[in-house]
């Protein structure tokens, strides 16, 4: 089976720091990836790469498509989404009218035919808002659909975070540090998303300092040290991995 993401020798170097050094792998459709790591490890970097924040060298393939080299709109619109530390959500306004702002941003429906309320605009305005349900409903918090974002807890934000970033059809979704800050039960919610969407046919790439959820979703875990990769397998590998114990030094075990 074609891997819906394949990583080829990615390398990022900054002036005289090579943050990620000649790292491979790849993730299946549906899978869901975590990559773990200690601080400075070139996680968030890594992720950077992928999206086409930062220039890499290496190859990024999604499904047969070419990533490296492109725009971050173009790599967008492959398929590719992600959500970040700080959220980025309106306050103000309502979680449905989030993810339509998610879905404008992404639709192109042109601002005249918008403002005149075309029946081509109206179609695509009815198309969102029932494709905003739907994901709202898949990931339980349909009932939050009217609910101002700022009313709302840390976790439920993160879900609808999540919502907004899927609010177009996604192929890959990256999620950098999903659950900072949540409660022992918005975690479990999480986890619950995130099994969800990978069961149809979303492949998750995740950084994660809670490991407890790494363990948990992730179909495989690639650790990151010092900008290399060091280990990949299952979550029960790794954690017995000798190399990845040192790297975590001061840790017995990984969790
Ligand atoms: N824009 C940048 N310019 C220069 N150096 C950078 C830049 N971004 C990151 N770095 C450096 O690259 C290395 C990897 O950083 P990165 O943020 O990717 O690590 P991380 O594994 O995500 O860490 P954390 O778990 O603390 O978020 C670090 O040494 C960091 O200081």
């Amino acid at each position: 089976m074609t891997p819906r993401l394949k990583l080829e020798g990615v390398s990022v170097q900054f002036a005289g720091l090579r943050a990620v050094s000649d790292v491979s792998f790849e993730v299946a459709p549906g899978e869901i990836c975590a990559v773990i790591g200690p601080n400075g490890a070139g996680k968030s970097t890594l992720f950077n790469a992928i999206g086409g924040y930062v220039r890499s060298t290496g190859r990024v393939h999604l499904n047969d498509t070419l990533l490296t080299g492109r725009s971050i709109h173009q790599i967008a619109a492959a398929g590719v989404r992600r959500t970040f530390q700080n959220g980025g959500l309106f306050q103000d306004i309502t979680v449905i009218e989030n993810l339509m702002v998610g879905l404008h941003q992404t639709h192109n429906i042109p601002l005249v035919a918008g403002a005149l309320a075309l029946p081509s605009a109206r179609r695509m305005e009815g198309e969102a808002i029932r494709r905003a349900r739907e994901l709202l409903d898949l990931m339980g918090i349909l009932n939050l659909e009217r609910a101002l974002v700022r009313d709302l807890s840390s976790g439920q934000r993160r879900i609808v975070e999540i919502a907004r970033a899927l609010a177009v059809p996604a192929k890959l979704l990256m999620l950098d540090e999903p659950a900072v800050g949540l409660t022992t039960l918005e975690i479990e919610h999480l986890d619950q998303v995130l099994k969800t969407l990978a069961r149809d046919g979303i492949s998750v790439l995740l950084v994660e300092h809670v490991l407890d959820l790494v363990m948990s979703v992730s179909d495989k875990v690639v650790v990151l040290n010092s900008g290399v990769r060091l280990a990949e397998g299952t979550p029960a590998a790794v954690k017995q991995d000798p190399a990845v114990l040192e790297a975590y030094l001061g840790y017995s075990e990984l969790c």
